[in-house]
């Protein structure tokens, strides 16, 4: 088991408008190494690999396909913890050792500070996602207000986690960096629901993502805020700005925390960063929780 530090919530919040903590080197690079070797092992064979996922005990292959991603291949999506119904509970499913026992990531997660007040304390539900830059496709449509079209890049379109989930995620990344931009609805338009209002296209807030590193939403920047990964091959900063496109340059909200040489080299000099295949796991603490033998009555 990694033995571990607490960790100082307030020590790694990003300097921005809304609740964000990014803490570099969440993971060591040992964990980060087998997690990223089992994430993959395991997302190849589409979920079925018993060995990983800890037996019958398991059952990420019945969760492929998840109803709230139909666009999304079942080799680049998996969900452990369980299903989601149809009103938003949690059917209860053991989750995988390689997220409790070892690494230990759930407990790893609480020692945050995240979830301490998350109905059950910790996630119960994590996502596992791998993005290829330049093939295929991978997004979920949530309560996006415009529903994400197929692209050639791996990214994730501006959408909302939603009401499922006490308002708190982390999203850990395997094997390459990203960015992460969060944005917000246009204001005064079609009042105060979210469906259907516009995005504003210029993120409030952009963080970049170092491999195993954590990044942890709440608060505002979850239930009022949209997120999503560009679908792009590589990053490009000119004069410490994070080029958009070629009308917007931002700068990146976390660069006084990042703590790897390239990381480093590329937010102070510029440059392009290469994305490589990354795998992110994406818990969250699912509100309401059901037991199948409730659902389908005791015998
Ligand atoms: O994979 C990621 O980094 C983000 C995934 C995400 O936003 C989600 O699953 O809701
Ligand atoms: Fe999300």
């Amino acid at each position: 088991m990694d033995s571990e530090p607490i960790f100082n919530l307030s020590e790694h919040r990003v300097p921005g408008p809304a609740t964000c903590y990014y803490i570099p080197d969440f993971i060591t690079a040992r964990t980060a190494c087998l997690l990223a070797a089992l994430l993959k092992i395991l997302l190849s064979s589409g979920g079925n690999n018993s060995l990983i996922a800890g037996g019958s005990s398991c059952s990420l292959l019945q969760l492929w396909g998840s109803s709230r991603s139909p666009l999304r291949s079942s080799q680049e999506f998996t969900e452990t913890g369980g299903e989601l119904t149809s009103n938003n509970a949690l059917i209860a499913q053991p989750m995988p050792p390689f997220v409790e026992s070892y690494p230990d990531i759930i407990a790893r997660l609480q020692r945050t500070g995240a979830f301490a007040r998350s109905p059950h304390g910790k996630p119960n539900h994590i996502i596992m996602n791998e993005y290829r830059p330049g093939q295929g496709e991978c997004y979920v449509t949530y309560f996006a207000a415009n529903p994400p079209q197929p692209s050639d890049v791996q990214g994730i379109m501006p959408h909302e986690d939603g009401p499922a989930y006490h308002p708190v995620v982390a999203t850990i990344s395997l094997q390459s960096h990203c960015v992460f931009h969060y944005y917000r609805y246009k204001e005064d338009e079609n009042g105060p629901e979210t469906a259907g209002k516009s995005i504003d296209p210029t993120p409030v807030l952009s963080v970049l993502l170092e491999p195993r590193s954590v990044v942890i939403s709440q608060d505002d920047l979850y239930a009022s805020h949209l997120h999503a990964i560009r679908e792009v091959e590589e990053d490009v900063i000119h004069s410490t700005l994070l080029e958009i496109d070629q009308s917007m340059r931002l700068p990146i909200a976390n660069r006084d925390k990042l703590t790897s040489p390239s990381a480093i080299q590329f937010v102070n000099e510029g440059g392009t960063l290469k994305r490589e295949t990354r795998y992110s796991l994406t818990c969250r603490d699912v509100q309401k929780v059901v037991q199948l033998k409730a659902l389908f009555g005791k015998r």
